[in-house]
């Protein structure tokens, strides 16, 4: 797990160590230095590589410079811009010891720092850490260099470090108030714990991989909760998030899925769905729709059931169209599944009519499952829903939601500059389990906010929506009866539904993990790899799901 802290959290930990006498910059510069040398390596090596460390005046600036006195100290030739023209004095001190040259800038536009840019092997970004007071994103000469400097290291071809987190970001939100000014990483080495404005967008984009340095204050964080986490693959195995079948299961007991989606005219947002949910590992799928589109899903899917009656979740909404009135009121079919989907809405919620009951083929007393609405499902939302109802708008159809809600200036683009904090506050007023769609998948919900991202931009395609609902749908009755019980958080199994997408999603692109030679894996570069389809994806969903499993002590399958 990736737990993410806001910068007052990591500053209040460093706190009592610093009072301490624990030499925390020392660590933070130290572990920085071994990131550093290892990109060097990988580079054609130490001895001779130009290292340019852009430093600002604060602790940030100076645990970029202490790691430049380590490189220095290798043979490398370190090349400092004080972009504040100053820096800490010790820090300084111990660079300039071991050999390292200092440009301390005065004019913004002085072409000696420019140059230096643009013969870069490694550039490690020290300009601001946690400690930019208001989100301005950064100021004065720094703020001129920085945009001019991005396009020179950019054209250098050099790797960028960003010390702590990207100089400019807002540490604990992700926003990027001024993005021309924010130089991309490839690696964002942090120290002490990850800060959460790294695991949100936009300011993920820019940070690269995250690597987080232990400088020996996890414990000071144990009692703090993160402002977001990041599911990944041991912790899905560790907690047994998913389990494969047993003996004596049969398909009843594996979960069973209703899915109430697409129409005669937009079938395949329901064969897609019905697909997905089918390749996550149910026992069944039901589809609840007309008949000709129920032949189109079937044809596409023979296993699909397309039969009323019992389920442990249901997926509504998935390619009906939002404007219910104008479309329903000249269609009969997708009428019949708008009132299918609010009949599922309603055992949700526990307020199921005998009329709704009778809609789904259940009898008198039937219990609430947990419920994905998607897509045309997510307009006249009530308040205040249970965890167990997960909403999955993209940007857009949050902006519409939230203008329903009375925020009428709320608009995609302002989303996408900001989703953990627009998640939150739809979290907070319709409740349920809320999943954002985009680059980054963010889930707020009762436990806390998640955030994934497993998959890659080839996922930018028409449908791949369609499939991840049809995934938490699977996931969600795997896990209903915990759910429904309060054993388990919601959020927890939607983040994992989002993960087993994003894994799908780089299999299909041909994203494999690789052995590394010394007994571990390397991630391919997300945005590698080939494009892909939608049924592409669904296929690789049973290798997601065994990956996801293959550890696990009672299944001891082997890593695909
Ligand atoms: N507290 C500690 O001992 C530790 C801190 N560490 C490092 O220290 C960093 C935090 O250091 P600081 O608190 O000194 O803060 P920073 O180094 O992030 O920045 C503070 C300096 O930047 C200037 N500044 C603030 N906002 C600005 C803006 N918008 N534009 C331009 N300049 C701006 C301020 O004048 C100030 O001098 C962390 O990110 C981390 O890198 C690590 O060494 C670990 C231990
Ligand atoms: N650039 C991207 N990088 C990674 N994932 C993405 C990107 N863009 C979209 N996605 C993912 O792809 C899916 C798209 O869903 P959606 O917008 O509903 O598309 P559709 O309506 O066509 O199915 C979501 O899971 C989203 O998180
Ligand atoms: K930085």
């Amino acid at each position: 797990m990736i737990e993410g802290f806001s910068a007052e959290d990591v500053r209040a930990a460093e706190e009592p160590l610093l009072a301490a006498g624990v030499p925390l910059m020392e660590r933070a510069a130290f572990g920085l230095a071994m990131r550093a040398l290892a990109a060097l390596r990988a580079r054609g090596g130490v001895r001779g590589a130009r290292v340019v460390v852009l430093a600002g005046r604060g602790n940030n600036g100076a645990d970029a410079m202490l790691a430049g006195a380590h490189l220095a100290a290798r043979g490398a030739a370190v090349s400092t811009i004080l972009v504040a023209g100053s820096g800490v004095d010790h820090a300084v001190a111990r660079l300039r010891s071991q050999g390292g040259r200092f440009l301390a800038l005065q004019d913004a536009d002085d072409p000696r720092a420019i140059e230096m840019c643009r013969t870069a092997t490694l550039v490690l970004d020290g300009v601001l850490g946690t400690g930019s007071a208001a989100n301005t994103g950064v100021r004065g000469n720094a703020r001129t260099l920085m945009a001019q400097a991005r396009g020179a290291i950019a054209s250098a071809g050099a790797f960028v470090i960003a010390v702590d987190q990207p100089s400019g970001i807002d540490s604990t939100t992700g926003a990027v108030p001024d993005p021309q000014a924010v130089l991309p990483a490839d690696e964002t080495v942090t120290f002490g714990a990850a800060k959460a404005g790294l695991l949100c967008e936009p300011a993920a984009t820019y940070a690269g991989t995250i690597t987080v340095i232990d400088i020996g204050m996890g414990a000071q964080l144990t009692a703090t909760a993160p402002v977001v986490r990041r599911l990944q693959v041991a912790d899905v195995r560790a907690e047994r998030l998913l389990r494969a079948p047993r003996a004596s299961d049969h398909k009843y007991l594996r979960g069973v899925v209703g899915i109430i989606a697409g129409s005669a005219h937009y079938p395949g947002a329901a064969i897609m769905s019905c697909a997905a949910a089918q390749h996550a590992g149910v026992g069944m799928v039901r589809y609840f729709g007309p008949r000709e589109a129920a032949s189109q899903v079937i044809a596409a899917n023979p296993q699909v059931v397309h039969a009323a009656g019992r389920v442990q979740a249901y997926v509504a909404g998935s390619g009906l169209p939002a404007d219910h009135d104008s479309q329903a009121g000249a269609d009969r079919e997708l009428a019949a599944q708008y009132s299918a989907s609010a009949a599922a809405l309603a055992l949700a919620l526990g307020t199921a009519s005998p009329v709704d009951l009778a809609r789904l083929g259940l009898g008198e007393g039937a219990a609430p499952v947990p419920i994905v609405l998607d897509a045309g499902a997510l307009t006249a939302l009530p308040r205040n829903l249970p965890a167990h109802v997960v909403l999955t708008p993209h940007a857009g159809e949050l902006a519409s939601l939230l203008n329903q809600a009375g925020h009428p200036d709320v608009t995609r683009a302002g989303i996408e500059g900001a989703p953990l904090r627009f998640a939150r506050m739809a979290h907070g007023i319709f409740g349920g389990t809320l999943l954002l769609k985009g680059s980054t998948t963010i889930i707020a919900g009762a436990g806390g906010v998640w955030s994934q991202n497993d998959g890659t931009a080839w996922l930018a395609t028409a449908g791949a929506g369609d499939a991840l609902a049809g995934i938490v749908g699977a996931v969600l009755a795997q896990n209903s009866s915990l759910i429904m019980t309060g054993r388990q958080d919601t959020g927890r199994i939607v983040a994992l539904a989002a993960m087993i997408h994003g894994m799908s999603a780089r299999f299909a692109a041909g994203l494999h993990p690789v052995a590394d030679g010394q007994g571990g894996r390397i991630d391919p570069d997300p945005n590698l790899g080939r494009p892909i389809t939608v049924p592409g994806l669904i296929e690789c969903i049973p290798r997601a799901v065994a990956q996801l499993l293959s550890a696990s002590p009672d299944n001891g399958g082997t890593i695909v």
